[in-house]
């Protein structure tokens, strides 16, 4: 039979597109005998679990097959009106997502055209560099400190380059853990309407401060700059993910009208619509347990982050520069130039011990001598042998 070349037949978004970093080591962490610092995975420990069987049994006992049949894109109309009442916008202004990831996938496909500029924080999340990839997007890299995007680089930027948006993760960044100051926010929620660039904040770790002061959203923001929910150039992403659990697949998106409506025909043809019985338990969540839940990995993430961070103090080699974050899943190492992190992982991992590398996180590439470690699925004694092996490891790389 005649051979036919698929691979030819692959589209050229397909042939644009690449591997999760995240996904792929996941694949090697899953080894009991390896501690993973690598995966953004909350602390399995901590689940609700049966929390969560009350509430899937209080579903199919209220709603009976209805949970089990198709419902609308929108979202189920409990969670959506407590989402909208939480972010004090109309329900027309929410729209639940399969998971934030699912958010970042349709926003880029309902806004990026070929060749369009996407701002990105150096470093940023590589599942969002995943997302938007497909549409081809021409990205500009923004730089970062220790308060977050460099505001007034950006603003340089802006006088010379038209952009199309900006992606942004504010609170406790994938994968700096570093936090955006409040009057850089302003600022940037002020450039970018005067530029005319939508932005994007994403921020599934929002509600994870274990320290300091917390500051406004770029959406709420935005939505005193315009006054109207349906002209805020700002788009908000947030997720059950973090909070929750993340293997229900609930997320959300608040966007003014124009987009939430060509977001919705994007979902449409993505999945139709979130399960029904996943986004049935999280409104049955939301009201009780959810905040509890909050405060118990609030408290766990913060215990986590200190002792890994007197860890890393205790065990690293000087050259080793950390971040300090506020609240969230990460913090991010970089060690002298010249340190090849992936090259390093499989020494990593022969020591039982996993990280993210860190130039995936690079929309243009570099940052090989940069790494992630997360700490929220490790326990403190997890923690103390990983960091231990990997002091050893890093202190021979220098
Ligand atoms: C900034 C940001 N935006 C969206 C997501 C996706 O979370 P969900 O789809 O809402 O679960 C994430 C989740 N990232 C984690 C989880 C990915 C884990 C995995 O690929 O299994 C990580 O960076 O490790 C995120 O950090």
């Amino acid at each position: 039979a005649p051979a036919v070349d698929l691979g030819a037949a692959l589209s050229r978004r397909a042939q644009s597109m690449n591997a999760s970093a995240i996904r792929e080591i996941l694949k090697v962490t899953q080894r009991p005998e390896v501690i993973s610092f690598a995966g953004g995975l909350p602390a399995p420990e901590l689940f609700p679990i049966e929390e969560v069987r009350a509430a899937a049994n209080t579903v199919l006992d209220r709603y009976g097959p209805a949970a089990l049949q198709y419902s609308t894109t929108e979202g189920h109309p409990p969670l959506r009106e407590w989402l909208a009442a939480q972010a004090g916008i109309p329900a027309a202004n929410v729209q639940i997502m399969t998971g934030s990831q699912q958010g970042l996938d349709l926003l880029g496909k309902v806004l990026i055209d070929e060749g369009d500029t996407v701002l990105v924080e150096a470093p940023t999340y590589l599942g969002a560099l995943q997302s938007f990839q497909p549409y081809l997007p021409r990205y500009v890299q923004l730089p970062t400190d220790d308060g977050g995007i460099d505001v007034e680089a950006l603003e340089e930027v802006l006088k010379t380059t038209p952009a199309k948006l900006l992606y942004a993760v504010p609170n406790f960044q994938n994968p700096t853990g570093r936090t955006l100051s409040a009057e850089r926010r302003r600022r940037l929620v002020e450039l970018t309407a005067q530029y005319g660039v939508l932005v994007i904040e994403d921020d599934p770790y929002g509600q994870l401060r274990f320290t300091g002061e917390p500051a406004p959203s770029l959406y709420s923001l935005g939505l005193e700059f315009h006054g109207d929910p349906d002209r805020n150039h700002v788009i908000y992403s947030s997720s059950f993910s973090k909070t929750l659990v993340p293997g229900l697949r609930d997320a959300w998106v608040q966007a003014a009208a124009p987009i939430m409506t060509k977001l919705i025909q994007a979902k449409q043809g993505a999945d139709l619509h979130t399960p029904t019985f996943n986004q049935m338990i999280v409104a049955e969540l939301v009201q009780e347990v959810l905040p509890r839940q909050i405060e118990r990995v609030r408290q766990a993430y913060g215990e986590r982050a200190r002792f890994m961070l007197e860890r890393v103090q205790a065990d690293f080699p000087p050259e080793v520069a950390y971040t300090i974050p506020q609240g969230g899943m990460f913090l991010w190492l970089t060690l002298p130039q010249g340190v090849d992190t992936a090259a390093l992982l499989p020494a990593a991992v022969e020591r039982r011990v996993a990280y993210v590398p860190g130039s995936p996180f690079y929309a243009l590439g570099g940052g090989e001598n940069t790494l992630r470690l997360s700490y929220t699925s490790a326990t403190p004694a997890q923690i103390e042998t990983g960091i231990h092996a990997l002091g050893d490891l890093l202190r021979g790389a220098l």
